[in-house]
């Protein structure tokens, strides 16, 4: 698939190179309960770092903490080298693109409708996902699953962000959308976006990810580049074993 999108929004386009989103000791959780403990993250523009871990890892508290949603309990999140606690939506006209794990479209309007509501034009989201187009003028909960999480991806993506990130983008789905899903994010990520992925499927994660951070108890305890872990995936689920979250 060839095209052309431009991530970045007006005010500073990113860099490869550049780290747009940074996690320095970054403790977050519930009523002031760490769920995540001390964690580290940099990620440069055009790169994808995959969160792994059993469910209860913490994987999406981290994920919320990075965008604005839960506050830390100790330590930083740096955006754009600007380390001031923000909110999701003051994060998000910064250029923060989040697909949270529920999928996140409107089941009654139609895809095209869905499309209009986000921050791009609905065109830009179908050069990444051309088969939408055809299922627009129905209403999204006709869809299948797949199609709506295309549609929830194609529309945080038109909106070109610079960093993305997408939790269990592939929950429920077959693998071979599963694959599609994930091609995006590449696609994106190689246009210069910056992508915090957090994915159960660690084969189809390796095979798209440049850096892995696997998480246990609110901790990570393996990282690495996704090179370097593709032929030992075993490695990774060692740490996924039951009641070892
Ligand atoms: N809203 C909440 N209030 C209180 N505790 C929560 C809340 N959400 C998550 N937790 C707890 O925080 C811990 C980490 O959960 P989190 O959802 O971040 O893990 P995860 O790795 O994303 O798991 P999953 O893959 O199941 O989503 C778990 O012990 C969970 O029970």
């Amino acid at each position: 698939m060839t095209q052309t999108v431009t991530p970045g929004t007006a005010e500073t386009p990113s860099r490869a190179g550049e780290f747009v989103i940074e996690a320095r000791g970054l403790t977050a959780g519930y009523g002031g309960t760490p769920a995540v403990h001390e964690f580290d993250l940099d990620v440069r523009a055009g790169e994808i770092v995959a969160l792994l871990g059993a469910n209860g890892a913490g994987k999406s508290t981290t994920l919320l903490a990075l965008a604005g949603e839960v506050s830390p309990i100790a330590g930083t999140v740096s955006f754009h080298g600007d380390g001031r606690r923000r909110s999701l939506h003051q994060r998000a006209r910064r250029g923060l693109g989040f697909l949270t794990e529920e999928r996140c479209v409107f089941m009654q309007l139609t895809g095209w409708q869905n499309l209009k509501l986000g921050r791009g034009r609905p065109e830009v989201a179908l050069e990444f996902f051309p088969e939408l187009e055809e299922h627009l003028t129905k209403k999204v909960g006709l869809l299948s699953g797949g199609q709506q999480q295309m549609l929830a991806l194609g529309r945080v993506l038109a909106g070109q962000p610079r960093v993305l990130l997408a939790d269990e983008l592939s929950l429920g789905l077959a693998p071979l959308v599963v694959e599609r899903l994930l091609a995006a994010v590449r696609l994106a990520a190689d246009d210069g976006v910056a992508v915090v992925l957090v994915e159960q499927h660690v084969r189809q994660a390796l095979a798209v990810a440049d850096r892995v951070q696997v998480m246990r108890r609110g901790r990570v305890v393996m990282s690495g580049e996704a090179a370097d872990l593709r032929d030992d995936p075993e490695g990774i689920a060692a740490h996924y074993i039951s009641g070892a979250s």
